[in-house]
């Protein structure tokens, strides 16, 4: 459809192209050709003839060649030369748009819906599964008792972190950039593309479950676009710490990690944000009386072991076992 109309678009500027060429032509030709004094007798009419005749003439035979007042040179000429310019330039230059067309079609398709159909998502029983949400400060140590709770509960890990820093490498990522630049600020990426970037990656389990959404979400805005779009999260696990803490382990962890934000500037500007947009989303849950608060203080294993004894609580509040039915991670921390 698109082509037919291309292509009768061009067969209009073609014409167009012909007379406006031709009428160019028309007065450069006839001093060529016809610059011999005209023949005093009409000239004889043959099958190109028209009959009418504007001035000039050939030698020996006149105006009798021309074709809609045109000699027919002028119009082989013009039309070749059209002919030559639309295969060189007109076509290459359509089939060019055509493929970068399909391009951007294809990353935003990559994003936006990775290989999952409209249909494919609403019939995804989102509303059947258990969805906890992990927050709490930045460094306060969602990742790593989230990743013991794989292993005892079955969860399926989902750092939102994590999820966003793998959008950002991936090379035909078109928000590769804009994410880099929300992460190194400490700032909360439109939630646009992380609920799609979450949604994505549970419908790459539809095995599972119980998903532990970790480091998500980040402000009001996100909780109920997700909430209203993906489905509610049956609990949430807050992990309570002081800043002086967070600030010690965060910088630890950056001689190590790699992270474009564990380093003071960014911290202090994660620091910001946790507490004008992500610690009210915490305030909202526990007004809804869904919040566990657990200390990070004390050692790894007294954190997790807090940790386990509610989650142990929860399952049996729900009527569910609970041992592991099903087990699988992603997203996990570079
Ligand atoms: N109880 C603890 N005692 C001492 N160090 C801890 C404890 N819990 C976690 N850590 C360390 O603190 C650092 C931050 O922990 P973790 O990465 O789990 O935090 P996070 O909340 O997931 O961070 P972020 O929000 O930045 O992703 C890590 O280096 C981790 O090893
Ligand atoms: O929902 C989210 C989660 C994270 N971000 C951005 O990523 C960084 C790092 O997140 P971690 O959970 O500490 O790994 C965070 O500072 C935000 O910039 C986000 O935008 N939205």
């Amino acid at each position: 459809m698109l082509a037919s109309f291309r292509n009768t678009k061009v067969m209009l500027r073609s014409a167009q192209q012909v007379r406006a060429a031709t009428a160019l032509t028309k007065p450069i030709l006839a001093s060529r050709l016809y610059s011999s004094p005209a023949p005093q007798s009409s000239p004889k009419p043959n099958q190109f003839t028209m009959g009418q005749s504007s001035g000039g003439g050939k030698k020996g035979g006149g105006r009798s060649n021309l074709i809609f007042g045109f000699h027919p040179f002028a119009i082989f000429a013009s039309l070749t030369l059209l002919g030559s310019g639309y295969l060189m330039i007109v076509k290459p230059f359509l089939q060019w748009t055509d493929k970068q067309k399909e391009e951007r079609d294809d990353k935003k398709a990559e994003v936006e819906g990775a290989s999952y159909t409209a249909e494919q998502i609403a019939a995804f029983p989102f509303d059947k599964k258990t969805v906890v949400f992990v927050l709490g400060g930045p460094g306060s140590g969602k990742g790593t008792n989230s990743a013991r709770l794989v292993s005892d509960f079955g969860f399926v890990h989902l750092s939102a972190g994590d999820l966003l820093r793998e959008e950002q490498k991936r090379p035909v990522s078109q928000y590769g950039e804009l994410i880099a630049h929300y992460i190194r600020e400490g700032l909360i990426v439109p939630h646009e593309i992380t609920i799609g970037l979450l949604r994505n990656a549970m419908m790459d389990h539809p095995e599972s479950d119980r998903f532990l959404i970790d480091g998500f979400p980040r402000n009001l805005v996100q909780a109920k676009a997700f909430e209203d779009t993906v489905c509610k999260a049956k609990k949430v696990l807050y992990f309570e710490c002081p800043e002086s803490i967070l600030l010690e382990r965060l910088l630890d962890r950056g001689k190590t990690s790699g992270r474009s934000d564990d380093n003071i500037e960014s911290i202090k500007k994660r620091f910001r944000t946790y507490v004008n947009d992500s610690k009210p989303v915490i305030d909202a849950f526990a007004e809804q009386g869904k919040v566990i608060t657990i200390s990070c203080q004390g050692t790894m294993d007294a954190v997790y072991k807090n940790t386990e004894e509610h989650m142990n609580k929860f399952f049996k509040e729900i009527g569910q076992e609970p041992t592991p039915s099903a087990s699988a991670s992603a997203g996990k921390k570079d």
